[in-house]
């Protein structure tokens, strides 16, 4: 196995089995622990990343999140497909011991999606199936020289209707989106930054001191500027879920506001509001 460093002094936290949530200079890395099935995620993985996610989200030392799997030889395999049942994956709580399944890596999805930070995809072998989708949904990816990527749905018996097919479309056209999802073939890293897939390959022993240098450059930028760009980048194509976050966003630069806050202290103080102090800006 390659040894990839990057000399960040990473801190570990948080009690999790299939997954690994460490920080380190404003930097959040969450890695899928499972190589011996190319870190393929069962329901437990999901709930798992979910609560490093919202970690990272509630950390306001973390500007950038590092999402990648544990070895070189696999990001992610997508849904384990041996315990997968008739209608989801089978985890091994009181849900699944009815025989119900789950698909909770779309809720994962949406969250990459929402969460008000950066997250760059940090990817060595295989982003495969489920696992690639993943990968579309976050805001950037590094890939390594090894890399390989596809999709393997109609292969397998499945397929991801919505950030998998039309965020992909999006991301590298609707011809080639059809190729990745009707053929099920493989790319190269090399292939996949020429389709806009990834937006860098580096070689293996060098991963993830690139990716921690694009971090660290979207760390010295405005935090506020990197959410609403992220928000305005997603606006249009999560249609009013969408506009949702990027109101919701606005409402909260309002709500920073001495104007936002002339209205709540005038409720406090039983008053009527000074309004006119503030400016009808052109
Ligand atoms: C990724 C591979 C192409 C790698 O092939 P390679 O030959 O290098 O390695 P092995 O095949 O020998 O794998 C090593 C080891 O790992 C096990 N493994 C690999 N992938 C998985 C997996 N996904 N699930 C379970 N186990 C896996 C493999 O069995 C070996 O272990 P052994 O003990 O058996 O030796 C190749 O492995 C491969 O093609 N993997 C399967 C990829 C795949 O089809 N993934 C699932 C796609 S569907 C999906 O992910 C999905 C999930 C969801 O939750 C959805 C929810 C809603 C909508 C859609 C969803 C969805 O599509």
């Amino acid at each position: 196995m390659t040894k990839i460093v990057s000399g960040v002094d990473w801190k570990r936290s948080g009690e999790y089995g299939d997954i690994v949530y460490e920080t380190a200079e404003g930097i959040a890395k969450i890695t899928i622990n499972r190589p011996e099935v190319h870190n393929a995620f069962r329901p437990q993985t999901l709930f798992e990343l979910q609560e490093a996610f919202n970690a990272a989200r509630d950390d306001s030392e973390v500007g950038v999140v590092i999402f990648t799997g544990a070895g070189d030889r696999a990001f992610c395999s997508g849904g384990d497909q041996k315990i997968r049942g008739e209608d989801g994956y089978l985890g091994d709580d009181a849900v699944a011991r009815q025989g119900i399944g789950r698909l909770n890596v779309l809720d994962l999805q949406v969250q990459i999606r929402r969460l008000p930070k950066p997250v760059v995809c940090m990817v060595a072998g295989y982003s495969i199936g489920g696992g690639n989708v993943l990968q579309v949904c976050c805001d950037l990816t590094i890939a390594a020289d090894n890399a390989v990527f596809g999709q393997t749905g109609p292969r397998v018996g499945s397929f991801d209707g919505g950030y998998g097919s039309w965020l992909l479309a999006q991301t590298v056209g609707l011809k080639k989106a059809r190729e990745i999802w009707y053929l099920c073939r493989q790319y190269s890293a090399a292939e996949a930054l020429e389709m806009g897939m990834v937006n860098a390959v580096v070689p293996l022993e060098r991963l993830e001191a690139e990716t921690v240098s694009w971090a660290r450059e979207m760390l010295a930028k405005s935090p506020l500027a990197l959410r609403m760009v992220k928000g305005a980048i997603n606006a249009v194509s999560d249609g009013a879920a969408g506009m949702q976050q990027f109101a919701g966003d606005a409402t909260m630069l309002y709500y920073m506001s001495e104007e936002a806050q002339e209205g709540r202290d005038a409720f406090k103080e039983k008053r009527r509001p000074e309004f006119d102090r503030f400016p009808r800006r052109p």
